[in-house]
Formats: structure tokens, C-alpha cells, sequence
């Protein structure tokens, strides 16, 4: 059994996927059926984990999610452990796997009870009603025995998926159990990793029921871990230059967002770019940053201008005025790697012709819309975008051509050629103004340091949320975490996965 954060990159399957893997594994001669396996695992980590907790209760519903819970009684009845089980589904209508493992329940001297039974006072609870075969809004019956074990408080070991939330989605049917402890089988599924899915999970753990990850078809979708996105840095030669960490042009800072093309720039410079400018649109726009004197601030006209730049972030503060779509325009007519973000997206949004200018450039464009960026370019609501943020970042990076970071949690990185990854870092912390502006301004100095685009996305989604992590772990948030501490930390972290010093 593998904890994420012990996961290589590890392959996420949609529901329809983990079907048909399921249907092949199924035809393929085995001692132990892929549900006994699933049973028996989900016993042997809820022993590892509730050893002196021996009155446990367990929710079996309809389909083979119930059966797994089934195998998991029987096992643990026969360690001792006093098993309450509730099925209040129709036996006659349970898929023939459930409907054996019903029957061994029986034959071990178990019982079934229709509801929870009052009075009784469990330890932990097994959660077993739903997998990935939820497919509608729950019913009143399994919403109230949801709304009954979220309210119990007890330590919740969910099989597969909390029950209630859509393993492709991380979306709840209306209600979803909160689980502490969340054992997924075969393979990781995007519901558990990105939208609510982190919020119902508890701690995830992957079971892969003896299959081997390489046996598992070829997936479009993948977990980011550490060990891939560090494996794009690389120690700088000792006879560097500046020239050689390359330059990043920022866009924006219009009146009132002069903050944001300045946080976007001190990110770059602090993730290492050789140099920086800054082109900013307000009327009074500073001179220089005393903070951060090292930042070049000159007019947006001229920034356009300037011989040498390795790549452009438009969008911090950049405002939607006439102004900022002429700029807009030219950046997007450069033929430079560019980063876009906030009004830059927002301005190609209702702008067709540079959504199409857009579509058409040659070079590396990265968009990193939140989800209500997100749903101006697809024109549709935030709420839909969240529906499908797989689908949704999917897209719009093969209408505009563009690498996609879908932000939000488990924010989803999507490409022209249909792959897609769910990055595991990051917290409720970076729900706070500047943290995108620091964000595109990661990715804008990890090009400029000659990392492909698509390892610059990554490891820019990734970094970014783990320097979030790692002040959180230190008591700096997630309340009051400002996008400047995140900046300071991105850079120990990045010091630390090249150079191996302290963080
Ligand atoms: N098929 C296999 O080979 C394996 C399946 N496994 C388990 O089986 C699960 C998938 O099993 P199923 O495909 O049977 O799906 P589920 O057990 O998730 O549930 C599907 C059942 O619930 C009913 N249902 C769906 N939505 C409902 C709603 N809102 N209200 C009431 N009833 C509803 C469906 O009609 C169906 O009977 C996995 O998540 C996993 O836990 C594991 O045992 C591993 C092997
Ligand atoms: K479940």
C-alpha cells in the first residue's frame, strides 16, 4: 500500500477507464478475485490503523463498493472485531461478485441489519455505499445514512472513494461522507485529488490489489510528484553569467494592481531569472521597487522593445483598458514563450480575434486561469468549469493552443496533446490575493532558465504549492499566507531540490 506523497508519477484512471481495466483483470486467472483482494486490504490497513478499536461499523450499499465491504467484515469478524452491517439495498439485486460476498458473510455466522441500529457506540466506521459506479444525485435513504455518519464524528475508513463524491469529478452528489482515511484501489482517480475530493479524502492511501502500475494501460492523466519535477534542475555551472539565466518581460500593473506585475517580477527574480523587467500601465507607476531594487521598471511600450527577452508574463494588474489590448495584442504577436493570466485572459475572452491570434502563435503560450477565468474563455459558469476540471482545462488548451494550468485545489495542468496532471501540493492559504501573480511569474523565470515549457508548468504548479506547504507546517498559514512568503519560500525549496542544502 503506497501513501501519495510515496507515489512515483503515478497514473489517474476516470471511472469509465478503471471499468475496463477492471473487465480485463477480471478475465485473467488469479487465486484471489479482485474484490476478495480489495476486502482483505481494506481489514488489513483498518487493523494497522484502529488495532484497539474493536466496534466498528460497516456500510454496505448496492453495487461491488458493498461487496468489498463485505470481504472487509468477514476478515475483520474473524480477527475479533465486533462488526455491525448495515445493507439496506436489495440482496437479490446485488452484482453476482457482491451478491458471493453477501452470502460468505452469512456463511461466517454474520447478520445484516436494515438500518443503524440506536444506541450503540462504535469506534470507526467503514464506508463501503458507493465507488466509482455513482453515476446520479443520492437517494434520500443513502443521504440520510451520509448526513448520520458525518455526524457521528468517529474515524471513517472510505473504500475506493467517499461515497457521495464522483471519482471523476471531486464534485459531492449532494452529500458526500467525510472520511479521515480514503483506500483507493487499482489506481488513483481524479475525484479523490482535485475540487472537494481533497476535502472528503482525509489521507489517501493506493492499494493496487498485486497488480503491477506498468501492466495498467497507458493513462493521460498522472499525479505530478517531487521526483518528476525536479528531475527538469539542474545545478548552475560555476562559470555562469546573468545572460545565461535568461530575462523575463512583466505586463501589467495598471492603477491600484501595481502590486501584482511587482509581485510577479520579484517571484521571477527569486526563482532565479537573470534579469527582470517590468513594464507597468499606471499613470504614476514607481521608478524602481525599493523592496526590490533589483527589478527593472520601465514603460510597457518600451518593454516590448527591449533586445534579449527570453520570455513575457502579461496579465498581473494589466487591467482590460484600450491600452492594455493593444499591449495585449503585441505580446501576443511576439514571438516569444508567454504566460498569461487574470485580465490578460479575460481581455482574450471577449476579444475573439486574439483568442484566434492566440490559437495561432508558434511559440509556447501558458494560460493559468481560476475557475471563473476558466468559464469566461469556455463561456460557461464557474460552477461548470468545477463540474469538469479535467475536461474543462482539457478544453481550452486545445482551443488556444496553449499549455492550461487550471488552478484552484489540485490544480490540473492540461496540454495540446491531451495529457493532464493533478499536482498534490498547496493549501487553503494560497486563497489569497498576489498567489497567481507569484505563479506566472515561477513559470516566466523557469523558461527563461531554458526549461522546456511543459517542465516549467509542472514544476512551477508544483513548487508553488509546496512552498505553501511547507510555511503552513511551520505555522506562517494557511490563515494570513501572503504571496510574498510564498516567493521567499519557492526559492529555499528551489535551492533545496538542486543543491540539497537546508530549506
Ligand atoms: N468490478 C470489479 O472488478 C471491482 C470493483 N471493485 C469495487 O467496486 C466498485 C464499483 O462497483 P460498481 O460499479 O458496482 O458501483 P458502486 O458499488 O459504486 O455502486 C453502483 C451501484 O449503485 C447504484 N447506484 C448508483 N447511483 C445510485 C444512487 N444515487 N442511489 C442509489 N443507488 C445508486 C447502481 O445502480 C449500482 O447498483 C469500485 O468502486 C470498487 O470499490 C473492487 O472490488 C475491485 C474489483
Ligand atoms: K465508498
Amino acid at each position: 500500500m503506497n501513501t501519495l506523497s510515496s507515489l512515483l508519477p503515478s497514473p489517474i484512471y476516470r471511472a469509465q477507464e478503471i471499468k475496463l481495466i477492471e473487465e480485463t483483470l477480471a478475465k485473467q486467472p488469479t487465486p484471489l478475485g479482485l474484490m476478495e483482494k480489495a476486502g482483505l486490504a481494506a481489514a488489513e490497513f483498518g487493523l494497522e490503523l484502529f488495532i484497539d478499536k474493536p466496534v466498528v461499523l460497516i456500510l454496505v450499499g448496492p453495487g461491488n463498493n458493498g461487496g468489498d465491504a463485505l470481504v472487509a467484515a468477514r476478515y475483520l469478524k474473524s480477527w475479533f472485531y465486533q462488526v455491525t452491517v448495515v445493507f439496506t439495498g436489495n440482496a437479490e439485486k446485488l452484482p453476482p461478485d457482491a451478491a458471493k460476498s453477501l452470502q460468505s458473510w452469512k456463511d461466517a455466522g454474520g447478520t445484516i441489519h436494515d438500518s443503524i441500529p440506536d444506541n450503540v457506540q462504535w469506534d470507526w466506521v467503514v464506508d463501503g455505499l458507493f465507488g466509482i459506479g455513482l453515476a446520479r444525485d443520492l437517494d434520500k435513504r443513502y443521504l440520510d445514512l451520509v448526513k448520520r455518519v458525518n455526524q457521528m464524528q468517529l474515524p471513517v475508513l472510505a473504500l475506493d472513494i467517499p461515497s457521495g463524491l464522483d471519482s471523476d469529478s471531486g464534485q459531492p452528489f449532494r452529500a458526500a461522507i467525510r472520511a479521515t482515511h480514503t483506500l483507493t484501489f487499482l489506481a488513483l482517480k481524479p475525484g479523490l485529488l482535485t475540487a472537494y475530493g481533497p476535502d472528503y479524502c482525509g489521507e489517501i492511501h493506493l492499494d493496487q490489489l498485486g497488480i503491477e502500475p506498468e501492466t495498467l494501460p497507458p493513462s493521460k492523466g498522472n499525479l505530478l510528484t517531487q521526483k518528476q519535477v525536479i528531475s527538469a534542475l539542474k545545478p548552475r555551472p560555476l562559470n555562469s553569467h546573468k545572460g545565461m539565466l535568461g530575462s523575463v518581460g512583466i505586463l501589467g500593473g495598471a492603477n491600484t494592481m501595481t502590486g501584482a506585475a511587482l509581485l510577479a517580477g520579484r517571484a521571477a527574480l527569486k526563482c532565479g531569472a537573470g534579469l527582470v523587467y517590468i513594464g507597468m500601465l499606471a499613470d504614476s507607476a514607481p521608478a524602481v521597487d525599493i523592496q526590490q531594487p533589483e527589478l527593472m521598471l520601465c514603460a510597457p511600450e518600451q518593454l516590448l522593445e527591449i533586445e534579449g527577452i527570453s520570455c513575457l508574463v502579461a496579465g498581473p494588474g494589466l487591467g482590460q483598458s484600450d491600452r492594455a489590448l493593444a499591449l495585449l495584442q503585441n505580446a501576443i504577436s511576439s514571438d516569444l514563450p508567454l504566460i498569461l493570466d487574470a485580465d490578460a485572459l479575460n481581455l482574450i475572452a471577449v476579444h475573439p480575434d486574439l483568442a484566434s491570434q492566440l490559437q495561432n502563435r508558434k511559440s509556447a503560450s501558458i494560460l493559468t486561469p481560476h475557475p471563473a477565468e476558466a468559464g469566461r474563455l469556455l463561456g460557461c459558469s464557474n460552477h461548470e468549469i468545477q463540474q469538469d476540471r479535467i475536461g474543462s482545462a482539457l478544453v481550452i488548451a486545445s482551443r488556444q493552443n496553449s499549455i492550461v494550468v487550471l488552478k484552484g485545489a489540485g490544480s490540473i495542468c492540461a496540454f495540446t496533446d491531451e495529457t493532464w496532471y493533478i499536482n498534490p501540493t498547496g493549501n487553503p492559504g494560497l486563497s489569497s490575493a498576489g498567489m497567481g501573480d507569484v505563479l506566472s511569474g515561477m513559470i516566466g523565470a523557469l523558461i527563461a532558465q531554458k526549461l522546456k515549457p511543459k517542465q516549467a508548468t509542472l514544476l512551477s504548479v508544483y513548487l508553488h504549492g509546496a512552498a505553501a506547504d511547507k510555511l503552513v507546517s511551520r505555522g506562517f498559514g494557511p490563515i494570513g499566507l501572503t504571496a510574498s512568503e510564498v516567493i521567499d519560500e519557492a526559492k529555499h525549496l528551489l535551492n533545496n531540490w538542486v543543491y540539497g542544502k537546508n530549506s
